[in-house]
């Protein structure tokens, strides 16, 4: 088995010990780190490393990362964290047996980018394009990040939403090669153990979904796994989180999709999904599993359903720390930083939130996580946390919740936000009618739903509607931009969870589409928890980020309309989020991690630690062990 381990300049004590017993050492250091003098003098081949490298005219810049490993020949070609192509060195190739295994030329990154990128761009489905790039994060993993940072813009949408759920959707017909594990019914006495064969000791995040809601498309049961790849794709190239120390997870607990399960070509268990107290108990097994194997990992919860998400966040926060629930917490960071950007762009101040009146579509996980982020966001500018409810008008599938009818089951959270004032059950056009919000917000997965009527009916009462139809994918949004604009003559400020293009309106002028998805929040979070080994996320820490991410660009652009910087700024949004998550679990006692003096002193400080601690997609040193 080889053994990898990531660390940074903290843990150089470990790494000497490991790599003396074989293991391979991913180095993170600062180039003017004393460990890389201790290095470069107890590894003499390293050295020899850094002269070849630079007699073959400075072909690419090499990280500080070393790689040491047992591996030769072919089995080096086929590791994508050991794998450069036509890249190897002179002395790689002599090193690690690749003598003749690869064409004699060896070739830059840049080019390697090149002949991918041509390639890249014959394909002709956006799924053709997705199993691409997963073809090429199989081969290479260094390239598969550098092409996906430097194109950021252009392959966010395809290995991410709204592409990914395509190719959740067709799962089972494209699957080629695993990625990822797999945690089944059949499995569940064995999940103690199970964990094991996963390679790595070093996990700092692990994505896990049980497929039951996969964006708006439904239960995909074990089609899912291309979501927490996804996911952690984006930790990897927006905040610089290690690859190979990142794991998804798939809880193969059954799926109600019956299409689906009856499919011959089905790869998940094929049968109904487990629910009730069994249900719970499993993941109970699951996450006792993985923290005995991984105590500081960040467990992420993924696409889980909304009668169950809620109830797994409660349960695993504090005694399973550091959890947390993306769609429901990280939506809500977003959604609460685009309202605050919005009240920017209004001219109006941060503690105007509490005169908002927000009308949302959608009272599952999402519609309910955002609202009650946005509540809490109304609270720390000083109302009563009651009257904060008060501000929004929550619509579901059947109209308004009000105070008729309703289950004794309902949560408390649910129940939090149902109006006495209006009758239960009003739709959402008679809703904003009566209302007049500021804020239209969609989380119903239900495409099209802000109709012309909705729309014009809201532009009626406002100078500025706030329109954020967040959900997805693309085929879910509750309108487009374009619509968003065309129907309030360009008057909207727009924002959705998957990306709409700019709108150019007849009289030549741009009106800007943003996109509020909690991508903006989850990497940045990420790499704070692995850079300070974070115990616990708390609210605080997403209502930081929230604020943080509403201030990132200059006025003059926040006027234009643009609420947030492009995705293709995401390691620098992820970083100012990590500063703030940070900050907060320093002033919370909640960090495991001894910061460097300097991180302590100042923002700036923080901020370059923890650029510092991001991997970056260069290729590093091979050593061979
Ligand atoms: N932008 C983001 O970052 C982000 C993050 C998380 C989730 N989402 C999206 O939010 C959506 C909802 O997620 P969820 O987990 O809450 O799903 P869910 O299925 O649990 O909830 C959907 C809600 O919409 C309501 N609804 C259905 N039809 C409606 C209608 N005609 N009018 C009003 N409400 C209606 C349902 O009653 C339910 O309350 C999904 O599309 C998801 O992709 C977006
Ligand atoms: O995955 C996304 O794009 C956002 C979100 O987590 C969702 O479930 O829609
Ligand atoms: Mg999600």
């Amino acid at each position: 088995m080889r053994n990898i381990i990531r660390a940074s300049f903290a843990k150089r004590p470990a790494i000497l010990g490991s790599l003396r017993n074989g293991f391979v050492a991913h180095v993170r250091t600062p180039p003017s780190s004393p460990f890389r003098t201790l290095f470069t003098r107890t590894s003499a081949a390293l050295q020899h490393e850094e002269r070849i490298g630079a007699l073959e005219c400075g072909l690419d810049e090499r990280s500080d990362e070393v790689l040491k490993t047992k591996h030769r020949g072919l089995s080096v070609i086929h590791d994508p964290s050991l794998n450069r192509g036509s890249g190897f060195s002179v002395d790689e190739r002599e090193r690690l047996l690749l003598r003749g295994l690869v064409p004699p030329r060896r070739q830059a990154l840049e080019q390697q980018i090149e002949r991918v990128m041509s390639t890249y761009e014959r394909q002709r489905t956006d799924l053709d394009k997705f199993q691409f790039m997963s073809m090429l994060m199989d081969r290479n993993t260094v390239l598969f990040y550098r092409i996906l940072m430097d194109n950021f813009e252009k392959l966010a949408p395809i290995v991410y939403t709204p592409v990914v759920g395509e190719a959740c959707q067709k799962f089972h017909a494209i699957y080629r090669r695993t990625r990822g594990m797999y945690f089944s019914i059949e499995d569940r006495a064995h999940f103690r153990t199970m964990v094991y064969n996963w390679p790595v000791d070093d996990v700092d995040v692990i994505v896990v979904t049980d497929g039951s809601r996969v964006l708006a498309l439904g239960d995909l049961g074990c089609n899912s796994m291309n979501i927490p790849i996804g996911k952690l794709s984006l930790y990897v190239s927006g905040a610089g989180i290690s690859p190979t120390n990142t794991l998804p997870v798939v809880l193969d607990v059954g799926t109600d999709n019956e299409e689906l399960r009856d499919h011959p070509l089905y790869l998940g268990l094929p049968r109904k999904r487990l629910r009730g107290d069994e249900y719970i108990s499993l993941i109970d097994d699951w996450i006792s599993a993985v923290r005995h194997r991984w105590p500081n990992a960040l467990i992420q919860f993924e696409d889980f359903s909304s009668d169950v998400a809620a109830t797994l966040l409660k349960r695993y926060r504090h005694k399973h720390a550091p959890v947390f629930n993306d769609d429901i917490q990280s939506t809500g960071c977003i959604a609460v930083a685009s309202v605050l950007s919005s009240l920017r762009a209004r001219g109006l101040e941060p503690s105007d939130i509490a005169h908002e009146k927000i009308v949302c579509a959608g009272a599952g996980s999402a519609g309910l996580g955002v609202c009650e982020a946005i509540a809490q966001a109304i609270e720390a500018e000083g109302q009563a946390l009651e009257d904060a409810y008060n501000r929004f008008y929550i619509v579901d599938e059947n109209g308004l919740l009000g105070t008729g009818t309703h289950s004794k089951n309902e949560s408390p959270t649910r129940r939090k936000f149902r109006r006495s004032d209006l009758p239960a059950g009003l739709s959402l056009k008679e809703v904003i009618e009566k209302v007049k919000p500021t804020v239209l917000l969609g989380l119903s997965g239900r495409g099209g739903l802000f109709t012309k009527d909705v729309i014009k009916e809201m532009a009626k009462h406002v100078d500025v509607p706030v329109i954020f139809p967040m959900s997805n994918p693309s085929t879910a949004s509750e309108c487009t931009a374009e619509q968003a604009f065309d129907w309030t003559s360009g008057r909207a400020l727009f924002a959705s969870g998957s990306p709409f293009g700019n709108v150019t309106m007849p009289n030549g002028v741009v009106k800007y589409s943003n996109q509020a998805n909690n991508v903006y929040s989850f990497p940045g979070l990420g790499l704070a928890v692995t850079a300070l080994r974070i115990s616990c996320v708390t609210d605080l820490m997403f209502l930081a980020a929230a604020r943080t991410i509403a201030t990132l660009l200059p006025d003059e652009d926040v006027q234009k309309g643009l609420l947030f910087p492009g995705v293709n700024k995401l390691r620098n949004v992820s970083v100012e989020v990590a500063a703030s998550v940070a900050q907060v679990a320093i002033d919370q006692g909640l960090t495991g991690n001894v910061l460097p003096d300097s991180a302590l002193k100042s923002r700036e400080g923080l901020t370059d630690f923890l650029r510092e601690q991001m991997w970056e997609p260069k290729y590093g040193h091979i050593v061979a062990g």
